[in-house]
């Protein structure tokens, strides 16, 4: 088997006399789409955080491409192909679709030109063409996301994580979000997504992670892990029901 695009090994961290994250280890294999679940405070967006090099682990490492990533600056792991979507989106309000995305490509390239070009293509991409020069702050919350798409997928990332990308949306924006991300997983990009929504997990991902105060509580395809019965009992009153 090839060597995994991450490796995420005896992760913890603590906040304060919380321990959010709690000695996680699990992997993601190249071209595949990772789901991460659990219930709210789980510490599905530390674990995120971590990864990503917004927070420091106090113990463990995290590998990407069998390079330790553990304690790089966001920037820095980012130039090293490794993106990330928020939870709540942050465009800057006050610019363009494409100066937004612009930002995000600016990371590889100090050419302006190249930039321009490359958030273009980004833009396009995600479906914003017709609204490249729209003032972010006006777009629709679907637009939002992917502008926030575009702008991760112009820092030209090998592995995207996306955190609660489909927050907000309808049902049938769901959907458009759900086509935009399999448009993403074709052009050859890994991800990893935290999800609430467990039709969406069932839909998208090839595996599944499950997280329970902080640790890991299941992993395995999405059919095994909803029918895991510790998974079934960490959601019961929680809404799994309404939600699966
Ligand atoms: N910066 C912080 N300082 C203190 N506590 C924090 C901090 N960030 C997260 N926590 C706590 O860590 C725990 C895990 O939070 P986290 O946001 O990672 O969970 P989550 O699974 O992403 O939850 P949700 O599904 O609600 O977004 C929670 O109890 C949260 O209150």
């Amino acid at each position: 088997m090839s060597q995994p695009i991450l490796e995420v090994n005896h992760l913890s961290k603590r906040f304060r006399g919380l321990l959010a994250v709690n000695d996680l280890s699990f992997h993601v294999n190249k071209g595949e789409i990772l789901g991460v679940i659990g219930p709210n405070g789980a510490g599905k967006s530390t674990t995120f955080n971590l990864i990503t090099g917004v927070y420091s682990p106090d113990t463990g490492e995290v590998k990407l491409n069998g390079q330790n990533i553990t304690g790089l600056s966001p920037n820095e792991i980012c130039k090293k192909g490794l993106s990330r979507t928020f939870q709540v989106t942050r465009p800057f309000g006050d610019m363009t679709v494409l100066q937004n995305v612009m930002v995000g490509a600016f990371l590889n390239t100090p050419n302006p030109r190249r930039a321009e070009q490359q958030a273009l293509e980004m833009v396009e991409f995600v479906g914003l063409g017709d609204k490249k020069h729209a003032v972010a702050r006006t777009l629709s919350i679907i637009d939002q996301r992917r502008l926030e798409f575009a702008r991760s997928l112009a820092t030209e990332p090998a592995l995207l994580l996306l955190d609660e990308a489909l927050a907000g949306l309808n049902a049938m924006e769901v959907e458009e979000a759900i086509e935009l991300i399999w448009k993403v997983k074709d052009a050859g990009v890994t991800l990893v997504v935290i999800e609430h929504v467990m039709k969406v997990i069932n839909t998208i991902s090839n595996r599944v992670v499950v997280l329970n105060f902080g640790a890991k509580l299941a992993e395995g395809v999405p059919k095994e892990v909803m029918n895991n019965s510790a998974v079934i009992e960490a959601y019961l009153g929680k809404g799994f029901a309404q939600h699966a």
